[in-house]
């Protein structure tokens, strides 16, 4: 099973590129841009691991995180960061991956923003040129941040979305008490401007499922990060199925930041069944202990899809994601190549 698990052409809709700093290279950055770790922050790459096994919650990790990036100084740094991440999506059977980044988080250390992006874009054209994979990168905004720094951001950032180099926009870090309508008009800005860019917004994780609503109706946005506390509204999960908003649900993150107490505990089963349909992924695997094959290995050690489950699971995956028609059908018949290998295995319900 974990080998078909691993061939299924899996899109990756929710990784933040700066959550995929392993540990080994976090270090290495901080050597070969002099950077002084706080005294605070983990000595070795044991200690960070071990710190990694109790964050108490988003907050907690958030701490973490943003000191975490501080190494990230040169575009080779942005660079090295995404291709290490686009290499071992690859090898999980990763085929697309939508990747969100925090530009605020650096330019506030200084960074120019040019220098995140040029970093990130070429390796998504390299990850292309020699892993076959297709890439997107969605700009973040920071939330605990005030809406007129995210106009700003916005502002900087028109060149990238012009150019199509930024396909979309996301709002993320600490979701409580920042309500997704603090960031109407920076959406509102954006979409003005470039009709095509793709919306969404992390909603729902620790905020209750009025921060889901109000992403749909006031933001309008057409995908939802995390989006778990859905489940509590008959009224939304009915809306979700109907107007097949995706969710990107990344089981471990909500494990290790003490969303649930096992992955047992999410709705997933209730998703599917209630035809909600929601993609598989990683959130920041550097820090949560997996990346996207293990959060498939989780959910089925947990849920025991069967194997057509699986593929509908794929298939909602790749119909949620941003690429082109062109490239959708390519994803789609992939799947039913798998299928094909596949197909003793595919005979039950
Ligand atoms: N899980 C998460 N929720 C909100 N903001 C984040 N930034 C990085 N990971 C995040
Ligand atoms: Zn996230």
């Amino acid at each position: 099973m974990t080998e078909f698990l691993r061939e299924l052409p899996k899109c990756e809709h929710h990784v933040h590129l700066e959550g995929t700093l392993e540990p080994s290279l976090l270090f290495q950055l901080a050597e070969r841009n002099n950077i002084t770790l706080p005294s605070n922050f983990p000595a070795s790459v044991a200690a960070c691991n071990e710190r990694y096994n109790n964050f108490a919650d988003l907050q907690d990790f958030l701490d973490h995180y943003y000191v975490g990036m501080s190494v990230l100084i040169k575009e080779d740094d942005f660079y090295d960061l995404a291709m290490e991440y686009f290499k071992r999506a690859h090898a999980d059977g990763c085929v697309h991956s939508e990747v969100f980044f925090d530009p605020q988080g650096h330019v506030e250390r200084g960074i120019p923003i040019h220098t995140v992006v040029s970093g990130f874009e070429r390796a998504c054209k390299d990850a292309n040129e020699k892993l076959g994979t297709t890439n997107k990168l969605i700009m973040c905004l920071l939330r605990h941040l005030p809406a007129a720094d995210g106009l700003q951001t916005i502002a900087s950032a028109a060149p990238y979305y012009q150019a199509g180099v930024i396909h979309g926009l996301g709002l993320d870090s600490a979701e409580k008490p920042f309500p997704p309508e603090l960031f109407t008009d920076c959406y509102k800005t954006l979409k003005d401007q470039f009709p095509h860019v793709n919306l969404t917004a992390h909603a729902g994780e620790e905020g209750d499922h009025t921060y889901v609503t109000n992403s749909l109706n006031k933001l309008n946005v057409t995908r939802i990060d995390h989006g778990v506390n859905s489940q509590h509204s008959d009224e939304l999960m009915a809306h979700l199925a109907e107007n097949q908003v995706m969710l990107s649900l990344c089981p471990m993150s909500n494990v290790k930041l003490q969303v649930v107490k096992d992955v047992s505990e999410l709705p997933i089963r209730k998703f599917l069944d209630a035809g909600v349909p929601f993609s598989i992924n990683s959130d920041d695997p550097a820090y949560f202990g997996g990346y996207i094959l293990d959060n498939y290995i989780h959910v089925h050690t947990r849920f025991g899809f069967t194997p057509k489950e699986w593929t509908k699971v794929v298939l909602n995956g790749i119909n949620g994601s941003w690429c082109d028609e062109h490239r959708k059908a390519e994803l789609r018949q992939k799947l039913q190549n798998v299928e094909t290998k596949f197909s003793d295995l595919m005979t039950d319900n």
